[in-house]
């Protein structure tokens, strides 16, 4: 099993996720529950809760309370996380592909694998790096939706103090299994959404490359740039039900199951409730998978 698609993966993913990372911070919004004092610059706050006005007044809120820092609240864990997981996609992937069509990363290029293949990979890869990546998500979605400014005097701590006392607290109140809340939803949202994202991706290069030969950077980062976006629009109605029940439980109401959380998000707030983080979800998903694709195919060029 080539392992060159693995490494290639996981360097790319550490750089697309920086790039991404402080889009990533403004698409939570916060639950009733929480204070009202406490400001909530996290990504996943436009969908758990309800107190922003949209992305510019979260981005707003986010800079006067917590400074840039707080765009970038909880990166150092997803760093190593997200890379491993990207690594596990692209390898999962190209390997699929290899076993399915018997072509290598490069000799694809000359002998294109069908839609069919390609769907059926990217599959494959979102199917399996979802189980690496629930508890990771799950700890930092859980940072994310940390309410407290930067330790300033006088302010409550915050409930967890970094990932590894996120990952401890989790595993102590709600057991081993607890490190997997969420993870059904987020099997669900990648494994389809994973294989639109590739055929989306090997599609667009396809069209804008002679026969037989490799894309140029150029096309790479459209066509990596428009897989993201295609396939975190077709997404982000699951990313919103697997963002809430990975705060159930804490300052949200804990859920029956994934069908449970979508009919009472639906009655209770109204079917946009699903659409909520797409416009920030599109802006961060172009860069962050534009510069995937491009370190990506340009590792896998430089090892050939
Ligand atoms: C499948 N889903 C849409 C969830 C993600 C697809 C793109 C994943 C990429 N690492 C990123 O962070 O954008």
């Amino acid at each position: 099993m080539p392992v060159e698609e693995f490494v290639a993966g996981w360097i790319s993913g550490a750089l697309g996720l920086v790039l991404g990372y402080p889009f990533d911070t403004v698409k939570g919004q916060r639950e009733p529950s929480l204070p009202a004092s406490s400001v909530l610059p996290t990504q996943v706050r436009l969908q758990t809760q309800t107190t922003y006005r949209g992305i510019v007044d979260c981005m707003v809120k986010t800079y006067r309370h917590e400074s840039l820092l707080g765009f970038f609240k909880g990166m150092s864990f997803p760093i190593a996380s997200i890379a491993v997981v990207n690594s596990v996609l692209f390898g999962i992937y190209s390997n699929t592909l290899l076993a399915l069509t018997a072509t290598s990363h490069q000799e694809r290029r000359a002998q294109p694998p069908s839609y069919a293949h390609i769907f059926m990979a990217g599959c494959t890869g979102g199917f399996l790096q979802a189980y690496f990546l629930a508890p990771f998500d799950l700890i930092k979605v859980r940072l994310q939706n940390q309410t407290e400014p930067r330790a300033k005097p006088g302010s409550p701590p915050p409930r967890y103090r970094g990932p590894v006392h996120c990952a401890a607290s989790i595993f102590q109140e709600e057991g081993p299994r607890g490190l997997f809340r969420g993870a059904w939803a987020l099997t669900l949202r990648d494994t389809p959404t994973m294989g639109i994202y590739f055929i989306t991706y090997e599609c667009l290069c396809h069209q804008s490359t002679p026969e037989g030969q490799n894309p140029s950077s150029a096309t790479v980062l459209v066509a990596g740039g428009f897989a993201g976006i295609t396939s975190w629009v077709t997404a982000t109605p699951l990313d919103v039900i697997k963002s809430r029940m990975q705060m159930a439980g804490l300052n949200q109401r804990a859920h029956r199951g994934v069908l449970d959380c979508i009919v009472s998000s639906a009655r209770q707030e109204g079917l946009g409730v699903f659409f909520r983080g797409l416009t920030i979800n599109s802006a961060r998903a172009f860069p962050v998978n534009a510069v995937t694709f491009l370190s990506y195919e340009y590792l896998l060029h430089l090892w050939q």
